[in-house]
């Protein structure tokens, strides 16, 4: 798949600035109110008692702030922070080793939760219940299990799909957070900060434009904040106004919904060749030529999120919306007709 300007996931050109535009504390965390407020609780209440922070999962699409927050609370917390991610502790060993490397009350964020082996979940779990490590001496009939101490820490995890967390991994975390697309206002705010860190002259309205079609995401507002920069700067004087940003995301093939190229032809798949759907999932993979994994974790949840495709139990259905917005003629309501 081609690398698309919109993709939630991280890319390489997200890097730069990526560092500096990570709010450190929780008040400069924009949006996500509730989590912000209980988190802010929980830290508060584990350090007046001495105590560390129960572990915490963090789950929610690409690009929303799970890693950011997973730093903030180990600052808020003012302990260390160790990172790593799911694929990265490949033997049970490895996880061992970052355990007993951990000091007291520290920070251990595990990103990709979800893609830890059995073999890795079955050392966590005491881990995380009870700070120990059970380990197993020798082999056979002679084989001792010994228990090692561990001190305690706070464990972080971070999942894009939660559904996919065993129960088992699941149950043991004390404060589980799900991380909601960002309202516009929010976004707006984002913007208006990254600009501001990173020297671009940016007016309200021009941050309001940018905001609409960043698809709910901190990490796709920050892209296209740094490309509309860059079309200001070259052809419009450098400052990001309402009519530079509306010109500068048409250059960049980004529609007033935040939609692309592909997302455009997938609605024109289901309507033109499928008459609007329903249409199963792997039908319509096979018809756009994409995997049918990719369209469900990559391409439909904005769709989904912003009404212009609908799930229904007989499949993939586009909405009038979607017609109304690619402008094309509706002739019966396709969700209504899926329901018969
Ligand atoms: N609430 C926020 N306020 C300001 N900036 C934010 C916020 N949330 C995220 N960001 C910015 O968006 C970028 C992406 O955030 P982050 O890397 O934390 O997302 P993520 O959820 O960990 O993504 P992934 O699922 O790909 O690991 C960061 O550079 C960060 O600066
Ligand atoms: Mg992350």
């Amino acid at each position: 798949m081609e690398e698309r300007l919109l993709s939630a996931a991280f890319r390489s050109e997200d890097g730069e600035g990526e560092y500096t535009l990570r709010p450190r504390r929780l008040q400069d965390f924009i949006g996500q109110e509730k989590i912000k407020e209980s988190l802010s609780i929980f830290i508060s209440a584990a350090k007046e008692r001495g105590e560390v922070l129960d572990h915490v999962l963090l789950f929610g699409p690409p690009g929303l702030g799970k890693t950011t927050l997973a730093g903030i609370i180990a600052s808020e917390l003012g302990v260390g922070i160790r990172v790593t991610s799911g694929p990265a502790v490949e033997r049970p060993g490895d996880l061992a080793a970052i355990l007993t490397n951990l000091s007291l009350g520290d920070v251990l964020f595990i990103d990709e939760v979800h893609r830890l082996s059995r073999p890795v979940e079955e050392i966590l779990y005491p881990a995380m219940e009870d700070f120990a490590l059970d380990i197993v001496i020798g082999k056979g009939p002679g084989a001792r299990s010994l228990r090692l101490e561990l001190p305690r820490f706070t464990l972080i995890g971070a999942t894009t799909r939660a559904g996919l967390l065993t129960s088992p991994l699941r149950d043991r975390f004390g404060v589980i957070c799900r991380l909601e697309y960002y309202e516009v206002n929010d976004l707006v705010q984002i913007i208006s900060r990254s600009a501001h860190i990173l020297g671009i002259p940016i007016e309200a309205e021009g941050a309001l434009e940018i905001a609409r079609r960043s698809r709910g995401t901190p990490r796709v507002a920050n892209r296209l904040l740094k490309r509309v920069r860059d079309y200001a700067q070259v052809r419009a004087g450098g400052i990001i106004t309402r009519a530079v940003a509306v010109k500068a995301l048409q250059f960049l093939e980004v529609d007033p919904l935040g939609l692309d190229h592909t997302d455009r032809r997938l609605l024109h798949i289901i309507i033109e060749k499928f008459n609007g759907g329903p249409v199963g999932l792997d039908t319509l993979a096979a018809a756009a030529g994409e995997e049918a994994g990719t369209l469900e974790d990559v391409f439909e949840p904005y769709l989904l999120q912003i009404g212009l495709l609908a799930r229904t139990p007989r499949g993939r259905v586009a909405t009038p919306a979607a017609y109304k917005h690619l402008g094309l003629p509706l002739k019966r309501d396709p969700v209504q007709a899926s329901l018969w």
